[in-house]
């Protein structure tokens, strides 16, 4: 944090830094808040570089500084703070011109050079475009910049087939701590690529991805099926993701939902669109009072007979053990499919409850713990809904690159399960500080159980807390940041690793 003291030296020593591209130091709130709207950490500054160079002279100031921190700012999407510098310097990566820098062959087939600060939604349409080819791994969402997802993981319904967005990097361009510009891949600079991706931003900037593509399908048919009990949903679920891949859909995700007609937590949250007619005799099929959608697609091309799509998806489905009568399909373009959300996102800002706080909570949990969180989390903690999507899906885990810094739970199999609740600011309900507290109370349940589990875009307070997450990797992950990072200025939000103080501005 910077004193106050310091702020006219700094403010002075800036102006001669030659910078290519802007700092500002009076509309900075923008930075001092996030998705989560759970905590505001206002920066002294945001530098909008011009390009690694800015970043690299940014972060040689900072060094020379006492105690000033950096943190690299993607979308600001993050729930807990983790893009904020407290009084520090936001670098705002966000830049759409940086989409697609370049096509390119490389030795593990075709890829796309891309910005650090690149949305992937822009990413996504440009490639498309341009190139008819398209990244084979996605989040669900795609406002998220590049350097934001490989920072953390990036999952979605294609991590089965092709693992997270970290698995489908071949290169990368960082920033380090210290300043140095550094291209780093499995076979240069190794040890820097792999703590990069999954490293919650500790080691360095990215300012360009190299991105696996594959060529894109034009159409995709989007499924839903509903089980009422777990165990049948998790063995579906499972056995789509291990088949081989002419055995199976392109995406396979899945979510628990309220046996009820709530429009959010119940039945109306399966129909794929609005027109979608639905039962209410569904709700009395069933005596649970949670149930199960599995959510499934297929690419295919224009040119594909509609027949011929028809009887692939009822050779798939007639393996399936789903309620009779549940099943729900739409047919639509790949682009309009990876954007799905979008449509939601407009419907929520016009709502007010796309900037009301989010108190997400994502874990990944083993296969032998599923069950239980299943029992004691969906069936009891969780049974009247969350207000949002709960999302449970099952990934497997040779998917994942192990040298990387994300952290796993044990066993080939695991589920990301993403609570991801929304607040509606008109409405009476729960206060933000209740759901908060439900979150810890879900994390205790699991940890008084015996649960094996991970939490996904992690948070703690405490070093206690890191070391427990990182488990048998911490002593190594500490080595990467005193080699990398070693004044400690990078992403301070994570709440990893305390400021080195250095002798002062000179
Ligand atoms: C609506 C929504 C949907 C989501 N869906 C998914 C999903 O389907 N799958 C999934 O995996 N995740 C999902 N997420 C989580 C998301 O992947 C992370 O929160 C991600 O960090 C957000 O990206 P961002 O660009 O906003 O990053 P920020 O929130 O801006 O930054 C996150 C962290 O990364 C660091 N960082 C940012 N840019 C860089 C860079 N260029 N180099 C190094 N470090 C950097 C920051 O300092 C910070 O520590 C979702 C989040 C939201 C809000």
């Amino acid at each position: 944090m910077l004193q106050q003291e310091d702020e006219e030296v700094a403010r002075r020593l800036f102006q001669d830094m030659d910078l290519e591209g802007s700092i500002d130091y009076r509309s900075t709130a923008f930075a001092g808040r996030d998705f989560g709207g759970l905590h505001a950490s206002p920066p002294f500054a945001v530098v909008r570089p011009s390009g690694s160079r800015d970043i690299s002279s940014v972060i040689r100031f900072a060094l020379k500084s006492p105690n000033l921190t950096v943190a690299a700012r993607g979308n600001g999407h993050s729930i807990n703070g983790q893009a904020m510098a407290n009084r520090g310097l936001v670098i705002d990566m966000k830049r759409p011109s940086d989409a697609v820098i370049d096509f390119v062959r490389s030795d593990a087939g075709f890829a796309v050079d891309v910005g650090g600060g690149a949305l992937w939604e822009d990413v996504l349409t440009r490639c498309v475009s341009e190139f008819g080819f398209s990244p084979r791994s996605w989040t669900d969402y795609l406002g998220l910049t590049v350097g934001g997802t490989l920072s953390n993981a990036g999952v979605s319904g294609q991590t089965f087939r092709y693992g997270p967005q970290t698995s489908n990097v071949t290169e990368l361009e960082v920033v380090t701590g210290t300043g140095d510009t550094v291209i780093c891949s499995d076979g240069q600079n190794s040890e820097l690529f792999f703590s990069v991706l999954g490293g919650l931003g500790q080691f360095g900037i990215i300012t360009r991805a190299r991105v696996l593509v594959q060529p894109a399908p034009n159409m995709v048919r989007w499924i839903r099926v509903v089980y009422s009990e777990f165990d049948e949903f998790t063995r579906d679920a499972e056995s789509l993701i291990t088949r081989p891949e002419s055995e199976s859909f392109d995406y396979v995700e899945g979510f628990a939902f309220v046996n009820s007609d709530d429009p959010v937590n119940g039945w109306p949250s399966v129909l794929l669109n609005p027109d979608q007619l639905w039962d209410t005799g569904f709700m009395i099929r069933s005596a649970s009072p949670v149930l199960y959608c599995l959510e499934v697609a297929l690419h295919y091309n224009k040119g594909d007979c509609s027949s011929t799509v028809d009887t692939r998806v009822e050779r798939l489905l007639g393996r399936l053990r789903f309620m009779e009568d549940t099943l729900f399909q739409v047919d639509l373009n790949y682009i309009d499919f990876l954007l799905r959300v979008k449509e939601a996102e407009k419907q929520a800002k016009a709502n007010g409850i796309w900037d009301a706080p989010h108190p997400w909570l994502n874990l990944f949990v083993s296969k032998t713990s599923i069950e239980d969180f299943d029992r004691l989390v969906f069936k009891e903690i969780l049974k009247d809904g969350i207000g949002g999507p709960m999302l449970v899906y099952p990934i497997s885990r040779s998917k994942w690159d192990e040298r990387t810094s994300v952290v796993l739970p044990d066993g080939e199999i695991f589920y990301i399960v993403a609570l991801l609740r929304f607040t509606n600011p008109y409405q009476k309900s729960p206060s933000v500080r209740d759901l908060v507290a439900q979150n810890h109370e879900i994390i205790e349940a699991c940890v008084r159980n015996g649960l094996d589990f991970k939490l996904y875009l992690p948070h703690y307070n405490t070093e206690e807390g890191w070391k427990q997450h990182f488990g048998d990797r911490w002593s190594w992950f500490e080595e990467m940041k005193s080699k990398y990072d070693p004044m400690a200025i990078l992403a301070p939000g994570q709440k990893i690793f305390t400021r080195n103080p250095s002798c002062g501005i000179n």
